[in-house]
């Protein structure tokens, strides 16, 4: 017998779990039975897919309590586990976001939704054992199993256990009852049927105790919606996607014909911690013809959806399909195709049929639906009907259909802008006309809104516009105040002065208060995506800007007069530089030389004192 210390975070958790921070302590039934159920999957699949000799004639979970010894025993003829997957699966939680949910749960004492959004499975036993043996043997293996003890505190052992049968048995060595703290008698009958019936109903595989079978093995996407009740399907839900939160919506489908198929699918609550995690774990579950054929299927579900869960049964594929072979099957592309189209109408249906929810699933997962925008350019309209966007017009986000409603007499194009944050959007000079003139803008401030905005031309036959793009002229009609004096001389020599920064300069439409701005050219890429493919380590040449001045500015003004009495007044270049530096520092970029700018002001402030 060998004994082993659990690791760092294990030990933390297991802590967690003995001082028992759930206030629902029924849920460790759940677990074991979740896991069982995963156990069974796993060896028909083994013996399917890889050729496996093992019985599966008979796959099922047992139950046994004994009042007297105070023990509960939950056992399944599944894969079983070697001895180093019960050290390593047991002794040690390796999984991601396991320090974070730690020092989450220091702050936050009752947070049972942090815990399910983790899943500690199986040491949530703990919490109703002061002992607890796992005998395991894994299939297709000889000789012996495997015996796990421990008391959850610093250390387990490991042991050989000669006569295990295939499976896994886990044996929970019960705390006193203590229903102050919710600790019920888990070798009463009643509980124990309580508990199958409310958490694992729908398991596939019969979970009996004794003669009975205690859950009834309804695949819930099979039943008709009229008789499943929310709580069935938000139990199955946890299962699946082991989030405590119930799910904003249910989405069932059908497909009857040449190509048959059932789905049902869950729109959580909340966005995971890992939704923009690159190795997190996603895709929906595929089953052909009730039998669990994988997890984590992505290829049903597109990357911008990634936090849709569920499960797909699928009648007409074979039971060996491999990875490599779903990712070119005609049938998945289709389904897939199906599922998107669904997700997405739902999601427009409750646009109106409940805007709190819709609220909800924007703000959770808004910035990964509007990467589709890039993903699927056939899909630009269906996304965009169902997208949200700030705007200057209120605090609240606004749609594109309600902006086009109130666009002004005359106004032809949907005007944004980009940037970091909304208070550097609505203080940038680009703003200043639109504002004055009561044109509405949409704060773009999400990192993908710089590039999606480059790919999507138009919503409902208007054209999206930067605001910090080309030209503007908003005020087509009315008479524009010309500008006094010809400044045609100051320009030229400010684009010559400044070559090296901007590719012209000329007078503004844009600007009411400030002195001057910078505007990408219509076609360029923007400062902010060009920051963006620099830290992704694309080095490209910096595209030049336009400096666009506003001619009504004294500041400008006084400069035209300066250039005109003076062309060669040494301090005029100085001036050039202060202005650029200064519209560059307005819309929050970064100066290139920061030390000379402060010198250069310095200087010229130290003239006026
Ligand atoms: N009855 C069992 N038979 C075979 N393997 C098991 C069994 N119970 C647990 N395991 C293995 O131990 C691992 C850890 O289990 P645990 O319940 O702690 O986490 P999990 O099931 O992976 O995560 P979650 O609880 O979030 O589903 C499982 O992934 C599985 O590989």
């Amino acid at each position: 017998m060998e004994t082993l210390e659990f690791q760092a975070e294990a030990r933390q958790l297991l802590q967690l779990m003995v001082h028992s921070i759930y206030s629902n302590k029924d849920i460790f039934l759940r677990e074991l039975i979740s896991n069982a159920s995963d156990a069974l999957d796993k060896l028909r699949l083994a013996k399917l897919q890889d050729g496996l000799e093992a019985d599966t004639s008979d796959l099922h979970i047992e139950i046994e309590v004994d009042a007297e010894a105070r023990t509960l025993i939950v056992r399944d003829n599944g894969i079983g586990m070697t001895r180093d997957e019960v050290v390593e699966l047991i002794g040690t939680i390796a999984k991601s976001g396991t320090a974070e949910l730690l020092g989450k749960l220091k702050e936050a004492k009752e947070s049972p939704e942090l815990i399910g959004q983790f899943g500690v499975g199986f040491y949530s036993t703990f919490m109703v054992a002061d002992k607890v043996t796992l005998v395991t043997h894994k299939a297709g293996t000889e000789g012996h199993g495997t015996r796990w003890e421990s008391a959850g505190e610093g250390t387990f052992t490991i042991d050989d256990a000669p006569d295990a049968p295939v499976g896994t048995t886990i044996t929970l060595h019960l705390r006193p009852k203590d229903e102050d703290d919710a600790l019920y008698d888990y070798t009463d009958e009643w509980k124990i049927k309580e508990i199958v019936k409310r958490y694992s109903d729908f398991i596939s595989f019969p979970i009996r105790k004794g003669d009975e079978t205690l859950n009834s093995m309804k695949a819930l996407w099979a039943r008709p919606r009229s008789e499943v009740t929310d709580e069935e399907y938000h139990q199955f839900y946890r299962h699946i996607s082991h989030d405590w939160t119930d799910p904003l919506e249910i989405i069932n489908m059908k497909a009857e014909g040449t190509f048959e198929y059932e789905a049902l699918l869950f729109i959580p609550a909340r966005a995971p911690h890992d939704l923009f995690q690159r190795d997190a774990r996603r895709g929906l579950q595929l089953y052909v013809k009730r039998v669990f054929i994988m997890d984590d299927s992505k290829e049903l579900i597109p990357d911008y959806l990634r936090f849709v869960k569920g499960v797909v049964d699928a009648a007409d594929l074979s039971l060996n399909i491999s990875r490599e072979i779903l990712q070119q099957d005609r049938h998945i592309q289709m389904i897939r195709r199906r599922l998107v189209k669904k997700v997405l109408s739902t999601i427009k249906d409750l646009m109106s049929s409940s805007p709190e929810k819709y609220a909800t699933f924007w703000r959770e997962f808004g910035r990964a639906v509007k990467e589709g925008l890039l993903a699927e350019p056939d899909n630009h309209k269906p996304i965009l009907e169902i997208a949200s966007f700030a705007t200057t017009h209120g605090s609240e986000p606004t749609t594109l259909a309600a902006y086009v409603e109130r666009m002004k007499e005359g106004q032809e194009e949907i005007y944004f802008l980009t940037g970091e944050s909304r208070s550097q959007v609505e203080n940038s000079p680009h703003m200043e006309a639109f504002q004055a003139e009561g044109y509405e803008v949409l704060i773009l401030t999400d990192p993908v809104d710089e590039v999606w905005v480059d790919v999507v031309p138009e919503f409902d036959g208007k054209k999206l516009r930067s605001i910090a793009r080309g030209t503007v002229d908003l005020k087509k009609d009315e008479e524009e105040k010309q500008p006094e004096g010809d400044f045609g001389p100051l320009l030229g020599f400010l684009t010559e002065k400044l070559d090296e920064r901007v590719k012209e300069v000329r007078l503004s439409h844009r600007l009411t208060t400030s002195a001057a701005c910078l505007v990408s050219d219509a076609d360029d890429i923007t400062p902010a995506l060009e920051k963006m493919y620099r830290a992704m380590g694309q080095e490209g040449p910096r595209v030049k800007r336009i400096l666009e001045l506003n001619p009504n500015h004294p500041l400008v003004a006084g400069l035209r007069s300066a250039h005109e009495r003076k062309a060669d007044d040494p301090a005029l270049p100085d001036t050039a530089e202060l202005l650029y530096g200064t519209a560059l520092l307005a819309e929050g970029g970064d100066l290139d030389d920061p030390a000379r700018f402060a010198k250069l002001l310095a200087d010229r402030l130290a003239q006026t004192v």
